[in-house]
């Protein structure tokens, strides 16, 4: 196995757009691209606040996190029946199959559909469709994970918790997304220990924008296996060793921070100081269809806009292999083909 190929930058863009990847941190109502949006409230008579897809498009401009959530949770409003979910996740799966994507976990926000009279079996019956669908068709293997909404209480979580209990075996962990900052990890303290009883994978969103200390209680208080962004660990170096040592990963979302104004410029991202820092860091696309790409194109800008090389791309793989929910065998085979799509451009 080489890991450090000499292989030139020329060559780079096409080793990033060929090699395997995880996906481990999109959330698929991020995914709804404005041609959908208009076609699923035509097909289900829902009435949208703009004139037509460039008009949405235009209202892309976002200033921080919530600027943009008021817009993603007004564009999953069109989310009404089994099928409109099914189709949402067919059409990330088939571009998650062109950018070479092997494996996905799936975030959804089940409470923003049941608040809206949606019933939980529609949600997840047609998420898991897709998946079902994505493997047999695509040979991209998916799965999915819960998110609860951080804005809402621990109560609302449990409830959620409760009526997504008959449908356990469709999904394998639980996440925590929405506004982050005033909304500590902690206030979920207890929703997370009856999910680590339950056997679930556990996930946070945490130093997005929220500060260091949110993610230390991600992983003290809540327990996480992994951090969700993540990039402002880089502000305290005693969290940069623990992340390290523990071999926590860190699912970053380039496109996503520049968006955001986490970073103002994408040569500003830390994604390679976290890199050669030792942690184990992911490029994945959080909400591509509002922040201007996938994963591929999440790797391709960012890989020219810091000048990360061949070994980093390679590293960038393999830690999303390491960081996914599946056992060693399936990890052992995406690291062959890795290895393979390397060993061919040298
Ligand atoms: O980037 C995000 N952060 C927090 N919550 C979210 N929900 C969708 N995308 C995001
Ligand atoms: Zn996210």
């Amino acid at each position: 196995m080489n890991q450090h190929p000499d292989i030139s930058p020329a060559r780079l863009p096409e080793l990033l757009r060929r090699m395997p990847k995880a996906e481990l941190h999109i959330h698929i109502e991020g995914s709804l691209e404005p041609e959908l949006i208009f076609e699923l409230a035509q097909r289900n008579g829902v009435k949208l606040a703009y004139p037509g897809v460039e008009a949405l498009r235009r209202a892309y401009a976002f200033t921080n996190l919530q600027s943009f959530l008021d817009i993603y949770y007004a564009g999953a409003s069109v989310l009404l029946k089994e099928q409109d979910f099914y189709d949402m996740a067919w059409a990330y799966f088939e571009r998650a199959a062109a950018d070479h994507v092997v494996h996905a976990e799936l975030f959804f926000d089940p409470q923003t559909h049941t608040a809206r009279g949606v019933a939980m079996r529609t949600v997840i019956d047609g998420l898991h469709r897709a998946c079902e669908d994505a493997r047999a068709r695509l040979g991209v293997d998916g799965s999915l994970i819960l998110c609860f909404l951080r804005h809402l209480s621990e109560a609302e979580a449990f409830a959620t918790l409760e009526e997504a209990m008959p449908f356990r075996d469709k999904f394998i962990g639980v996440g925590l997304d929405s506004s982050e900052v005033g909304h500590p990890p902690e206030k979920f303290a207890g929703v997370f220990e009856r999910c680590r009883e339950l056997g679930l994978h556990l996930v946070a969103h945490a130093g997005e924008e929220g500060p260091p200390a949110y993610v230390w209680t991600a992983l003290d208080t809540l327990h996480v296996e992994r951090i969700d962004h993540g990039v402002q660990s880089v502000k305290d170096p005693a969290l940069m060793k623990r992340l390290a040592k523990d071999r926590i990963p860190l699912t970053v979302c380039p496109l996503s921070n520049l968006k955001l104004c986490v970073f103002p410029k994408l040569e500003d991202h830390n994604l390679k100081q976290l890199l050669d820092a030792g942690i184990v860091a992911t490029v994945n696309s959080d909400d591509p269809a509002y922040f201007g790409g996938y994963m591929n194109d999440n790797f391709l800008q960012t890989f020219a806009a810091t000048g990360m090389d061949a070994r980093h791309a390679y590293q960038l793989a393999a830690n999303s292999f390491e960081a996914s929910f599946v056992d060693e065998a399936m990890k052992k085979k995406w690291r062959a083909q890795l290895d393979e799509v390397f060993a061919s451009f040298e």
